[in-house]
């Protein structure tokens, strides 16, 4: 605290590197503040963030102790204590000058204040939702009151952030300044309201934003109808609500009294745990070893160039213009060129119609891409991504062919989704330069990039990727090379394991109802209609490279073979396992029914020639444990740095729900020792596919969280 000459005590803020409001922070705020009401020579105060940044909210890795320990009261109660008693009701001003990210407890920090002048650019936000928590400091009750209702729904129900331009507008802040004039006029502005030249305000006071109570009823259900269906199996989204409504019907005070009430109680639910895994773990996926920490700066990539237009070449293609990165697409003729260009655009209008892209933007990003027929602008790029087909002979050919034609510095990335990429770069000098770039498709839309690292790729390199990644708004994982790398690899037993079920369940209907559930609650894309949607040549194709990567552990349905003989190639050809037609949702067909008896007869793997007996629970535990096993095997061979990673890839690249905080995350809450003894149970009635891994049994025995760090976990990488 300093008190200046003008009688305005200016209170910083500092808690490297985002001013977190920890719960010493919060301490020496309440004794600050109380110091500085006693102070006679202090009329006003003034709270600011050190280094440009407000702050980030409060310290999130408080929840995850609470979550350790199951003991809530480590979270300090400051929304009456401090923010209402000693800002909101204080005898002096208080105005809050607010700069870089002011979210969370700090945007409730702000709201508290008097007044609330920001410097161009602030970014306000309330994503505590995105937590699985709801504000916890009054965020609920004055934000509407600020902003209206409609604008704070969005902004607390979507937790999207907003600049302070549009704060000005909405009424969120006071006024907007240049950053270097914040403090000054923070400072005039406090002065100014205890001279009742500006106005006093109390946000929980006002209501003058606030609409009639018929209309509030009908804005709140129309909110939870919404959320019943987006926000099922997250409680934050209708407790926001009914907090938000008992703040406008029975007053801010109350509201602010049922927010703390129930902030606490979400902050213990399963929900919360997950949400709040996922988020320190996608800040924790950025640190690597030997990669980070030893002092390296990332090359500029400035121009990339894609070998292979198809879905993915083109998916990257349009990340990459996207992230002002200049493009080099090369095909094999003009037609293929022509058809690569065409779904680059496709995709480019997609995000456009869907309001996540300005039509100005789209056509900027084209401009930066350029479809090529050979080699021979490649000495022109920092990087080359070969995105052709999965077939090892035709990729080695291809890496010993852009060798030649680029520069020695030049990365040489390769896509490929499963296989080894040892054998990819068999017949490549370069080695060092050799690393995996594997994009999931949509490669425009999901957001994982796995950077797949071999023994000789240099540190640079996987810098130099990561540093890319990042430009283009995806989350790299660095993981170890092996058949499938992390994500798909860990992912491969939950269609082996299904495919297991549909060749030996009662009823393919009920079975397809509980998987489908399961997609639902489990969004694996490894779902039937994705099956459908990929074409079943890639499924054919990665189940072969898994089968003999994994023998032990492949199921070889001959479904799927079944299915391409009797002419259905999933939506290409407008029939899978679902119709599908043009504008309308694709339907369940039971004409592949007699094509699944065929397979069950070939596979003849029904115990007795009967149907098992499984309830919807085992089915899901079914294909969803195999799948934790592999993620074991995973953890054992040291593919991943830490099981945090995996869970940040299956979250992002799979589509596990992340407030189930990714897939070792979810196999802690069953514990090892069940896990394994299921797996015991089902490798004994339906054979080798479920057999417990090494790592699961020795966990299990131990009796130690899936997810602990071990030292044989660190090998390989
Ligand atoms: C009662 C209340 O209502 C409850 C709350 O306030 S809950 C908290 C609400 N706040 C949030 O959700 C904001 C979360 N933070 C963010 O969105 C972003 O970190 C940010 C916009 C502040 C900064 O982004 P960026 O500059 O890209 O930096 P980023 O890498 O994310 O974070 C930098 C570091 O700050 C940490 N950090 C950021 N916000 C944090 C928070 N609220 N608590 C703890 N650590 C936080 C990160 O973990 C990271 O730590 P590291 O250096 O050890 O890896």
């Amino acid at each position: 605290m300093e008190v200046g000459n003008d009688g305005v005590a200016v209170l910083t803020i500092s808690n490297p590197p985002v001013n977190t409001l920890s719960v010493a922070i919060l301490d020496d705020l309440k004794d600050l503040l109380t110091a500085a009401m006693r102070r006679v020579d202090v009329r006003a105060i003034v709270l600011i963030g050190k280094g440009g940044k407000f702050s980030g909210g409060f310290d999130v890795n408080v929840f995850k102790m609470a979550h350790k320990i199951g003991d809530i009261s480590i979270i300090p109660d400051v929304s009456i204590d401090i923010f209402v008693d000693r800002i909101e009701d204080a005898e002096k001003p208080i105005v809050a000058a607010i700069e870089g990210p002011v979210l969370g407890g700090a945007l409730e920090l702000a709201m508290a204040c008097h007044a609330r002048i920001a410097a161009t650019k602030t970014q306000l936000g309330l994503p505590e939702l995105n937590l699985g928590v709801i504000p916890g400091s009054g965020g609920t009750t004055r934000l509407p009151r600020l902003i209206g209702l409609p604008k704070a729904l969005e902004m607390l129900l979507l937790s999207r952030s907003i600049t302070s331009e549009d704060g000005r507008k909405l009424g969120l802040v006071d006024a907007v300044v240049p950053s270097e004039e914040l403090l000054q006029v923070s400072r005039q502005w406090a002065v100014d309201i205890s001279e009742t030249r500006k106005p006093w305000i109390r946000s929980l006071h006002r209501t003058d934003k606030l609409c009639s109570l018929d209309e509030v009823h009908d804005v709140l259900e129309n909110a939870r109808k919404h959320f019943e269906q987006t926000g099922k199996n997250m409680p934050q989204y209708q407790a926001c609500l009914d907090v938000i409504e008992e703040g406008i019907i029975h007053g801010g005070y109350h509201g602010v009294l049922k927010e703390s009430r129930v902030f606490k109680e979400l902050v213990l639910q399963d929900t919360s745990k997950g949400l709040v895994h996922q988020f320190l773990s996608q800040r924790a996926i950025v640190k690597v070893p030997n990669v980070t920490d030893i002092g390296l700066t990332p090359r500029p990539v400035k121009k990339v160039a894609i070998v292979g237009g198809g879905v993915l070449g083109s998916g990257i293609a349009t990340a990459l213009i996207l992230g002002n990165i200049y493009v080099l697409l090369k095909e094999v003729d003009p037609e293929y060129l022509h058809k690569a260009i065409k779904t680059v655009e496709a995709n480019l209008q997609g995000l456009v119609s869907r309001e996540k892209l300005t039509h100005d933007k789209a056509e900027k990003a084209l401009v930066r891409l350029k479809g090529v027929l050979d080699y021979s602008r490649f000495k022109e790029v920092d990087m080359i991504i070969e995105a052709s087909a999965d077939n090892i002979s035709q990729k080695q050919n291809l890496f010993a062919d852009i060798e030649k034609a680029c520069l020695p510095h030049c990365i040489l990335a390769s896509n490929s989704s499963t296989i080894d990429l040892n054998l990819v770069g068999e017949k490549t000098k370069l080695q060092d330069q050799i690393v995996g770039a594997h994009f999931f498709s949509p490669a425009h839309v999901t957001p994982l990039l796995e950077i797949v690292r071999i023994e000789k790729t240099s540190p640079q390199v996987i810098l130099d990727l990561m540093t890319v990644g990042k430009t283009i708004s995806k989350v790299p994982v660095i993981v170890g090379n092996c058949t499938g790398f992390a994500v798909n690899r860990a992912f491969f037993p939950f269609s082996q394991s299904a495919h297991l079920l549909y060749n030996q369940a009662p009823d393919i209907f009920d079975l397809r109802g509980v998987l489908t559930s399961a997609r639902n609650e489990y969004k694996s894309r490894f779902s039937r209609r994705l099956q459908d949607l990929d074409g079943y040549q890639a499924a054919v194709a990665t189940t072969k490279e898994f089968s003999l990567s994994f023998p032990d552990r492949t199921f070889e349905s001959p479904l799927i073979n079944l299915l391409i003989k009797n002419g259905r190639n999933g939506k290409s050809n407008g029939k899978g396992y679902y119709i599908y037609k043009k504008e309308s949702k694709p339907r369940p067909d039971s004409s592949v029914l007699p094509i699944i008896e065929e397979s069950r007869r070939l596979t003849n793997i029904m115990p007795d020639g009967k149907p098992i007996s499984v309830t919807d629970e085992e089915i899901i535990k079914m294909v969803l444990f195999p799948v934790v096993n592999e993620a074991c095997r995973i953890l054992d061979g040291g593919i991943v740095i830490r099981a945090s990673d995996l869970d940040v890839a299956s979250v992002l690249g799979m589509r596990f729900p992340s407030y189930r905080g990714g897939i070792v995350f979810w196999g802690d809450t069953f514990g090892a020792d069940c896990i394994f003894r299921s797996m015991q149970k089902w490798s004994e009635a339906y054979g080798k596919f479920f057999k417990p891994s090494r790592f699961l049994e020795n966990r299990a025995q131990r009796g130690i969280p899936l997810s602990a760090p071990a030292s044989t976990s660190l090998g390989r990488l």
